[in-house]
Formats: structure tokens, sequence, C-alpha cells
């Protein structure tokens, strides 16, 4: 039923227009099995109109979509059960308890249980790896705003997805809920091989999250790849610092490991505080879309040919 060759999300010549604006010019993606990809892109991107339309919620004007081999316009609901959103806001009753409505919405998926994968999750363990064990019996109107976006992520998975949306889910997270979740999303993503969609503002969150990096500017994909791969083609040069004897030194080279063999092999031991840095997520974000919005080359990262 899940061919790892297919990709999971398959976009090509994506295009939307609200009235007579043009938001989306011909986007193309795709993602594959158990890989975590992430959707940067300044405010009116496209970000959501973009998700929107692969989870089914919105109308393309044009392109080709596919969605765990469906087109999103005509998914059914056996479609719809392998997917999991998480928005960035949710209404419900804030009479319900944690755990009753986890309960609840998870017998939605037991139609759809397959021996690859058993649905809904169970409840209770569901719970443990959201770290609301705690709270499990609270009303949902008396969980702080962190415990809520949990709530949310919980809501996402419980019919235990094969392609999960998470519109900016950290957001209100403090530092340690936020480490917890990413290795939920890490554990969905190796253990479960789920396939993660996510948009976030935080590029932090992204370097440490995603596989690939899809940045979005102006309803265009500017760059897609890995934060490693987009830094080297915006930045060619590594920054090396180290000390010997007291003094700092700093040194831009475009082959780093050769240049820190070298330097050992002059300065043996003396050598110390040794850092190799290369342009970070946020440097790389900013030079990309700056020169996608001064006309410079687009496109970049999608074609090695061309890249300086
Ligand atoms: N329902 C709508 N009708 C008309 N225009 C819309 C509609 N929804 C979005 N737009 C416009 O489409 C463009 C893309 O919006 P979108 O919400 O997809 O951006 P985004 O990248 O998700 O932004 P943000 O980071 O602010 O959430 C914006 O210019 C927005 O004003």
């Amino acid at each position: 039923m899940r061919d790892p060759a297919v990709p999971v999300v398959r976009v090509r010549g994506l295009r939307m227009r609200y009235g007579a604006n043009d938001v989306l010019h011909g986007v193309g993606f795709e993602a594959h099995r158990g890989e975590v990809v992430c959707l940067l892109g300044p405010n009116g991107a496209g970000k959501t109109t973009t998700i929107e339309i692969l989870e089914g919620f919105r109308m393309r004007s044009a392109g080709e979509v596919s969605v765990l081999g469906a087109d999103p316009a005509h998914g059914g609901e056996d479609w719809r059960a392998r997917l999991g959103v998480v928005l960035q806001s949710w209404r419900d009753h804030g009479k319900w308890r944690v755990r009753e409505l986890l309960a609840h919405l998870g017998r939605y998926y037991a139609p759809y249980s397959t021996p690859e994968i058993p649905r809904p999750w169970d409840a209770d363990e569901l719970i443990a790896a959201v770290g609301l064990t705690e709270h499990a019996h609270k009303k949902l109107k008396n969980l702080s705003g962190g415990q809520r976006r949990r709530l949310d992520v919980a809501i996402g998975i419980v019919g235990r997805p094969e392609l999960l949306f998470l519109d900016e889910p950290t957001a209100g997270f403090d530092p340690e809920a936020r480490r917890e979740f990413h290795d939920l999303v890490h554990r969905l993503s190796d253990e479960l091989d789920t396939t993660i969609l996510l948009t976030t503002h935080d590029l932090d969150e992204a370097e440490k999250l995603a596989d690939r990096i899809l940045i979005l500017n102006g309803g265009r994909i500017v760059a897609d790849g890995s934060a490693d791969a987009l830094s080297r083609q915006v930045s060619g040069e590594a920054e090396v610092r180290w000390s010997v004897g007291g003094r700092r030194f700093v040194h831009l080279t475009t082959e780093a490991t050769k240049f820190v063999y070298d330097l050992f092999k002059q300065h043996g031991d003396a050598v110390s505080d040794l850092e190799v840095r290369r342009a970070s997520l946020e440097d790389t974000y900013m030079t990309l879309v700056h020169r996608a919005e001064t006309g410079g080359e687009t496109q970049l990262g999608l074609q090695e040919a061309g890249v300086r």
C-alpha cells in the first residue's frame, strides 16, 4: 500500500489566485516517506495557502498535486484518516477533559486501522508521548497555553497519520516543552516513518528538525535543500577560529577540514578554543530572501548550476 519510491507529497506547477491576486506562481516540491520538511518564508509568502491546498481545505487555481497518492481536491474519508493536521488554533469545548477528548476523537479512526498501522493511538500512551500524563483528567479550559498546544499535537496524531501537517507547532512552548516536542517529531519520523510538513518562523527549530528546508518567498520556492546544503550554497566559506599561545585567530576558508588539519600539523597541542562555523540557517535565510526580493538569483538552491 505504501510504496517508498512514490513521494508522499508531489507538487508541480502549483498556482493560486485570490480574485485578481496571484499568490502562488508555479510551486513545485516533493516530500518522501519519513522525511521532515520545513516550509519557511516571510509573512504572506504563501505557506498557509500551500499547506491548505495539500490538506484539501482549499481548491488550487492550477497545477498538479498528489498527497498520499490522491488529489487532495477529491480525497475521501479514508484518505483524510491517513492525514494529521495541527492548526495554529483549535476551537473546542472547554468542559471536555484531555483523556476523554482523545479517546473520543480516536474512535473516528478505528475503521481505518490496518495491520501495518493500528489506529487509533492508545489514549494513555499518546498522552504520555506528548507529556500530558499529569493533566490527563483536566478540563481543557484549565490547561496552560503550552499544555493546550501539546494537546493540539496529540489531536493531530491520534489517528497515527502517515503525513502530518504542523502549523507553527511550538508557538508558546517553554524551552523544555520545545525540546520534548522536537524529540517527539524525531520519534514520529524515525520510528513510525511519518512524513512531516511543518511551517515555523523559528529558524533554530527548523535547523534542529528539518531534513529538508523549503523557502517560499512571494509565492515561489527560492530554496530547497538541507540546512547544511543551503548554507554552503549561500556562503561557500566557513569561519575557523582558534587560539595559539594566548592569541586569538580567525580565518575564512572554503576547505575547513584541510585548514584545520594543517593547523594541527603546524602547532599541534598548542591549538586551543577551536571553532568551525558555517553560515547559520538564519544568515542563509536572510540572504536567500533578500536576494529573491531584490531580483537576484531566484530559485537558488534548486540547482547546483548557477550557484556561486
Ligand atoms: N482567503 C484569502 N483571500 C484573499 N487573499 C488571501 C486569502 N488568504 C491569503 N491571502 C493572501 O495570500 C497571500 C499568501 O497568504 P498566506 O496566508 O498563504 O501566507 P503565509 O506565508 O502563510 O503567511 P504568514 O507567515 O503570515 O502566516 C497573502 O498575500 C495573503 O494576503
